[in-house]
């Protein structure tokens, strides 16, 4: 008999993102996020393609995704509000706040799901925590206020490096290792206040409101609290 073969991270994040189809409203207009595990979504929407009108998109990386694929990108600044926003997560904790950012695209994704009624988060196991921070907090900040924010950060315990990469935005990210995030509210709010901050990564205050997480027994559905 032959042994079942572990499933690998890919074939994981295959699987949550076509979980996440059922979560598309028919005729309404989808927010669509950043990163793998987004790129294996967008490339299952063509099988749905007469449900989806348009979209709006977290980044440069998925609208040139999107937009090869034959759907309408509209830009934010027409669209109020949108039904359901369908993203990735560095970390989710059992609050369903998330650290974002590993693609860089936090800020435009915090936008998103500013509007966005729903959020659905779609991981691999890997990525559900109990405590948030031991993937590298990312903070995108305005490049002449990088030096003033890592002395912030670090003064917080973090270590921090200056990733070797430019935003959608112009601007620069610092990724902060080492904090251990027992209260993903209090922390994103007084990094938020730091001037030259454009944002940080943490998504506590809108985290997501379903979390399907890919694991080797299948899709396991995890719903906020009211
Ligand atoms: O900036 C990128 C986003 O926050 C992603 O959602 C996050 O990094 C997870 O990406 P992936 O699906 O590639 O693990």
């Amino acid at each position: 008999m032959t042994e079942k073969q572990p499933m690998s991270q890919t074939e994981l994040k295959r699987l949550v993102a076509r979980a996440a189809l059922d979560y598309i409203v028919p005729g309404e207009i989808l927010g669509v996020g950043t990163g793998s595990t987004v790129d294996q979504l967008i490339d299952q929407l063509p099988g749905i393609r007469e449900r989806i009108p348009a979209c709006v998109s977290s980044s440069e990386r998925s609208t040139k995704r999107l937009e090869a694929l034959g759907f309408k990108v509209l830009d934010m600044n027409e669209v109020e509000s949108i039904g359901v926003y369908i993203d990735g997560a560095d970390e989710i904790d059992p609050g369903f706040a998330m650290i974002k950012g590993g693609g860089g695209a936090l800020t435009r994704e915090k936008i998103v799901a500013s509007i966005s009624g729903k959020f659905v988060c779609i991981a691999d196991a890997s990525k559900k925590v109990d405590v948030l921070g031991r993937f590298p907090l990312p903070v995108e900040v305005i490049p002449m206020a990088a030096g003033a924010i890592r002395r912030r950060l670090e003064a917080l315990g973090a270590s921090v490096k200056l990733r070797d990469f430019v935003t959608d935005n112009g601007c620069s990210i610092l990724d902060a290792a080492g904090l251990s995030i027992s209260d993903p509210k209090a922390l994103e709010d007084e990094i938020n206040s730091w001037p030259g901050v454009v944002t940080v990564g943490l998504f506590a205050h809108r985290g997501a409101d379903v979390l399907l997480l890919g694991t080797s027994e299948g899709v396991k559905t995890f719903r906020k609290a009211e």
